[in-house]
């Protein structure tokens, strides 16, 4: 049932209609961008150069492939941990408890895939089933998103989410309607928010670059760039693994269709964009402009790092010394609001510094098309809308003192822009 608090929630992403079109649209932008990487104008906009078969998307063993992965993550997130982390306070007052050795399976699966290719494992050969890969995990995707809706209907009302329990179907099947659907220790969303798609996404651009190597005798510079900054990306989401647990994504967001298909398709299938289109469409890229892109990079790593950290030692040890000196104000809560050091400069510092890396990511990829900058494009809109979303929810926690942060700090990503 749903609770009363879930049914008063105002409707987002346009309702139930805005779900419907999302759950069509959202498929659909994946295969067109990896028919339009691979295909010889990479047009981002337009129609893609051939629509693919069934029997070019559909394929049992690349099915079991998938089925592979997923467990082989599943075991490896039920090993020992070195250290198990509480999740915040739930509505009942209780405490989830979440393994913290993501960084371990993903050094793991480095091992696992090393000595595979040392073993004569293809892993190039990756590069030529994305399309069918992409197209099973959709409808699996699907598949799990119907299982948690149903497993929702026996939850405790105080486990559901906020939002995504208005009683309509479609909408609720989008949204999540259970707030973290386990069965045991084993935690659906934290486990697909981290390891299948981000380790999926890497692994992808790994056998990008080895199929590339394999074409031209050796990767391209370019490739390594972007090999090199989006495993940073993901070695630091594991490495500072228990910050995910204060997302919005984990203590607000219910777990349906939208963080599901999010997780395990959209983030492994069009992160790699770049890879993608530097194996179809290789660019140059000398010296002075590939260290012109590493510093732009190494720039969004630090503001992103530094805000990122900063917030979660304030939250979870306001009195360590690395920020003591920062001014804070208080709220009605209890909890008080950084207005000084990287959440004094912008609402979202870690917004900036992640667009930043953004840009970074795209730039190897030349400036012929648009089709690698597709991330850049969709991330800025993402958090430009995630960051609505969070002052709704921050206004609707801290009233006047959230008034007050946002007369101190008057932009939200960018400063005196935005
Ligand atoms: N690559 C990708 O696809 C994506 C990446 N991200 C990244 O994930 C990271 C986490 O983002 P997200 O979960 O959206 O949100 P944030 O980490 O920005 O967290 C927002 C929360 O921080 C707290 N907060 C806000 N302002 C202050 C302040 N001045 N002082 C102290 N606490 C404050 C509030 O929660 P409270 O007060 O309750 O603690 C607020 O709800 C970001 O770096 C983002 O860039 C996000 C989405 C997609
Ligand atoms: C278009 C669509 C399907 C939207 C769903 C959004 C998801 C793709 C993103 C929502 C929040 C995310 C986060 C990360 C990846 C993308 C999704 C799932 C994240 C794991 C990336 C790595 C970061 O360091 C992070 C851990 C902070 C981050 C958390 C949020």
């Amino acid at each position: 049932m749903a609770s009363p608090q879930g049914l008063k929630a105002p409707l987002e992403f346009g309702g139930p209609l805005g779900a419907a079109a999302l759950m069509l649209l959202l498929p659909a932008t994946a295969l067109h961008l990896l028919l339009a990487a691979r295909s010889g104008p990479a047009r981002l906009l337009g129609p893609p150069a051939h629509l693919p078969g069934l029997s070019e998307l559909w394929n049992p063993r690349v099915l079991l492939l998938l089925l592979t992965w997923l467990g082989l993550q599943a075991a490896l997130y039920l090993l020992p941990a070195r250290k198990v982390a509480e999740g915040l306070e739930l509505k009942d007052k209780s405490r989830l408890r979440y393994p913290i050795n993501g960084f371990q399976a993903l050094m793991l699966t480095a091992l696992l895939v090393g000595l595979g290719i040392s073993a004569g494992l293809p892993l190039g050969a990756l590069s030529e089933v994305l399309l069918p890969l992409a197209f099973v995990a959709t409808l699996t995707t699907f598949i799990f998103s119907f299982l948690l809706y149903m497993k929702a209907q026996v939850a405790p009302a105080s486990g559901l989410a906020p939002g995504g329990n208005s009683g309509n179907l479609i909408y609720d099947f989008f949204m999540g309607r259970e707030l973290n659907p386990r069965i045991g220790f084993f935690d659906f969303k934290y486990f697909c928010e981290l390891r299948p798609g981000l380790i999926g996404w890497v692994l992808i651009n790994l056998a990008l670059l080895l199929q590339e190597t394999e074409l031209r005798g050796s990767p391209s510079l370019a490739m390594w760039l972007v090999n090199g900054f989006q495993l940073l990306y993901v070695g630091d989401a594991l490495w500072y693994e228990e910050a995910v647990l204060t997302t919005m994504d984990i203590t607000h967001d219910g777990f349906g269709f939208m963080l599901a298909f999010g997780d395990l398709v959209w983030v492994p299938f069009t992160y790699s964009l770049q890879a993608q289109f530097l194996l179809y469409h290789p660019q140059p890229l000398g010296l002075p402009r590939a260290l012109l892109i590493c510093f732009i990079n190494a720039v969004g790593y630090y503001i992103f790092r530094g805000a990122n950290s900063q917030k979660n030692t304030f939250r979870q040890n306001p009195s360590d010394p690395s920020i003591a000196g920062l001014e804070t104000i208080p709220t009605a809560t209890g909890k008080r609001l950084l207005v000084s050091g990287w959440w004094g400069m912008v609402r979202h510092p870690n917004y900036l510094g992640d667009l930043i890396m953004a840009l970074a990511w795209s730039l190897p990829c030349g400036v012929s098309h648009l089709l690698p900058y597709f991330y850049f494009f969709y991330f800025a809109a993402l958090l430009v809308h995630r960051e609505a979303r969070d002052e709704l929810q921050c206004l609707q926690k801290y009233g006047r003192a959230w008034h007050e942060y946002c007369q101190r700090v008057p932009y939200r990503i960018v400063p005196y822009i935005y």
